[in-house]
């Protein structure tokens, strides 16, 4: 029974990590899509990076975000353990102990930030240590047990990727990037609630205070509606701030539009309907909604700049 407690909370062994592991502890799916929000935020950036900086300072964006991720591991072992989505993790399946993790996430973090810092510049590096101390510190240690808001105030840890890879690039903070910070912000809650609201049981077996199991299925449908509408109006002011053109702005125009829909078909959905399929495709339109207005940010930026080479 000890042992059996000990494994759970992620302090003993059953048996060796393999590399797939540790590579494991970076959550890799999430990430990416972090990493390539950072991606656009450098091209869109004003100034323009050496691409040999770029490459370099994207890997150090990549490995803080996945040493954050480690972070989180190491300290929600025992959530983990009881969550189904997440029991098969390293730490709870005992092939990785709490105290590796944490040596993992603290070196990866103090090296990404030191290289992307040394590298770029220090509004650059400070944001990306700020990033790994938010979600791990702040999300995860404090507000994630503490109330049902976790995402909400946390969730900014998740919308920063863009504006450090935009402070790399340029050495500044400024009023563009801070929108692509909004459009990530806002996009957080309806993302994770339309999630938690078909995973509620793990949560409440978990105890974690996430809104669908403290606040409720109808309210957390209603706050999912409400922040679906300010980011369908908020994802499309790059167009009129000059940040992105017109095929920008008449797509996020029909993604927001399509993203309310789905919101509206998870607040008509009937509460404690359990196949919950409205609440999974917005969870999955989600994921498509965000990578392609970022793709598209990108996409046009990158015709411009092969369009002005030409002409020069
Ligand atoms: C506090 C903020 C966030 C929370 C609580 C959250 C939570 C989650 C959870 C619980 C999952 C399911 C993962 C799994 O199956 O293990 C997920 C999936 C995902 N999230 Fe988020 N997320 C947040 C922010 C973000 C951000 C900022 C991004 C990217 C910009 C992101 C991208 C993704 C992706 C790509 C997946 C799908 C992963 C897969 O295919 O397995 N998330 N998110
Ligand atoms: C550059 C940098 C440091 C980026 C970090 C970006 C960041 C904070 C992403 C958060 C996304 C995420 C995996 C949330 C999971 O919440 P959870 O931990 O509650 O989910 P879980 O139950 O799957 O562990």
């Amino acid at each position: 029974m000890a042992l059996v407690h000990n494994i759970e909370n992620g302090e003993a062994r059953i048996s060796e990590a393999m590399p797939g592991d540790y590579f494991a502890l970076l959550k890799p799916r999430v990430m990416s899509l972090v990493v390539f929000t950072a991606f656009v935020g450098m091209i869109l950036a004003p100034g323009g990076i050496n691409p040999l900086i770029a490459a370099i300072a994207i890997l150090a964006i990549a490995v803080g975000a996945g040493a954050s991720g480690a972070l989180n591991m190491w300290y929600d072992a025992d959530i983990d353990a009881v969550m189904t989505r997440t029991a098969k993790r390293p730490i709870p399946s005992g092939r990785v102990t709490r105290g590796e993790a944490l040596a993992f996430g603290l070196t990866l973090s103090v090296l990404s930030v030191l290289t992307l810092g040394t590298l770029t510049n220090w509004i650059a590096g400070g944001l990306l240590a700020f990033t790994i101390f938010f979600y791990a510190v702040i999300y995860t240690m404090w507000l994630k047990r503490s109330t049902p808001q976790n995402i909400v105030i946390g969730g900014a840890a998740g919308a920063f990727p863009p504006m450090i890879g935009w402070a790399a690039a340029s050495g500044t903070i400024s009023l563009e990037s801070v929108v692509l910070f909004l459009i990530i912000f806002l996009w957080t809650p309806p993302h994770f609630w339309a999630l938690a609201l078909f995973k509620l049981r793990d949560y409440d077996m978990a105890n974690v205070p996430m809104l669908p199991n403290v606040a409720g299925e109808r309210h957390t449908k209603l706050q999912i509606l409400a922040y679906s509408l300010v980011l369908a109006v908020v994802a499309a002011a790059p167009w009129p701030m000059g940040l992105a053109g017109p095929v920008y702005g008449l797509i996020a125009i029909g993604l927001g539009a399509n993203f309310v829909r789905h919101a509206i078909s998870v607040w008509r959905m009937e509460d404690g309907d359990a196949t919950m399929v409205p609440a999974k495709k917005l969870f999955r339109f989600s994921l498509y909604y965000l990578a392609t207005l970022f793709a598209v940010l990108l996409g046009e930026r990158l015709f411009e700049i092969a369009h002005s080479a030409q002409v020069a």
